[in-house]
């Protein structure tokens, strides 16, 4: 039998597979207007996306847990390119916020934000961990269509067929840019390793001093078990229609090297030699585990 999703299909706007909701609104993303001080929040999807922008949002509103239940994630910080009928679209958002998230390789960004050049924290998380937790995003996220088996999903990946195209030029172009731009590169695996450092590094790039107890208390908050339990940033606030965390939860086990789970040993290899061969004369280096 088909499946509602399974029906559903990508569009491609210059070359990247995306969803056709944003596609058609295209136009409002391309002319997106970003200010100088805003603050970009960009990444590959599953990339520790949501983790990040909770440590933003916590951080402008120095450490109080309580202002950041103000709302959930999706609307504190907004998803640029977004768009769905029923839902307010990313663009409509944008004005009210400081802060904005996207997952645009860096070919489809608006100009503006080059043009302003405004602060941008880019956090790339390793490639097997994302496709794992991609292909469980697929199922739960309803604008996806069918990933197929695990095996087929990971073809699709690797072939950059899936929303927002290639992993590898995303995480190579926007490491190309930094060099140019106001880029904090940020890594998932090193989050997992020392939260505490990169939320420090963070405050820097920034320009914010917080106290230590202010830290901590970011620290804590942003964990996976609190984002975990936490309805404000574990997208239970999505409607059952778009997500169903039933399928798989949003925050699923939010830990490094959950590939190992998935992979079987000829797809290990394979996926290998293809990396080798994507990443080749690139200096982006990223730990498959930690
Ligand atoms: N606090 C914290 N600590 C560690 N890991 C976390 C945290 N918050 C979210 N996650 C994990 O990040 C994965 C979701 O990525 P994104 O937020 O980028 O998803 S999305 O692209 O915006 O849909 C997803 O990864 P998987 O668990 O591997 O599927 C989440 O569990």
């Amino acid at each position: 039998s088909v499946s509602p999703t399974s029906i559903l299909e990508l569009e491609v706007i210059h070359e990247i597979p995306l969803y056709r909701p944003f596609v058609e609104k295209w136009a409002q993303v391309e002319s997106f207007q970003a200010r100088p001080d805003d603050l970009l929040i960009s990444t590959y999807p599953k990339s520790g996306t949501t983790w990040i922008s909770e440590i933003v949002d916590m951080i402008y509103n120095n450490g109080d847990e309580e202002k950041c239940k103000r709302d959930a994630i999706f609307n504190r910080v907004p998803f640029m390119e977004m768009s769905c009928p029923g839902l307010l679209s990313g663009t409509e958002q944008l004005d009210t916020v400081p802060s904005h998230r996207t997952h645009l390789p860096v070919q489809l960004l608006p100009v503006s934000f080059w043009e302003q050049d405004c602060k941008m924290i880019y956090l790339a998380r390793n490639a097997k961990d994302v496709a794992v937790s991609y292909y469980h995003f697929y199922q739960m996220a309803k604008m996806h269509p069918d990933p197929g088996t695990w095996d087929e999903f990971l073809g699709k990946f690797m072939a950059g067929k899936v929303a927002y195209g290639s992993w590898y030029d995303h995480v190579k172009g926007w490491w190309e840019k930094k060099k140019a731009y106001r880029i904090l590169y940020m890594f998932y695996e090193d989050m997992k390793k020392d939260p505490k450092r990169e939320i420090e590094k963070v405050l820097q790039f920034l320009g914010k001093d917080l106290k230590e107890e202010v830290v901590n208390k970011i620290l804590h908050h942003t964990s996976f078990q609190e984002m975990k339990k936490n309805p404000t940033a574990n997208y239970e606030m999505m409607p059952t229609w778009a997500m169903d965390h039933s399928v798989s939860p949003f925050m699923r086990k939010g830990m490094s090297g959950d590939w190992k789970n998935y992979f079987t040993v000829a797809q290990n290899e394979i996926f290998d030699a293809h990396y080798k061969e994507q990443m080749k004369g690139s200096t982006f280096k990223c730990q498959m585990e930690i």
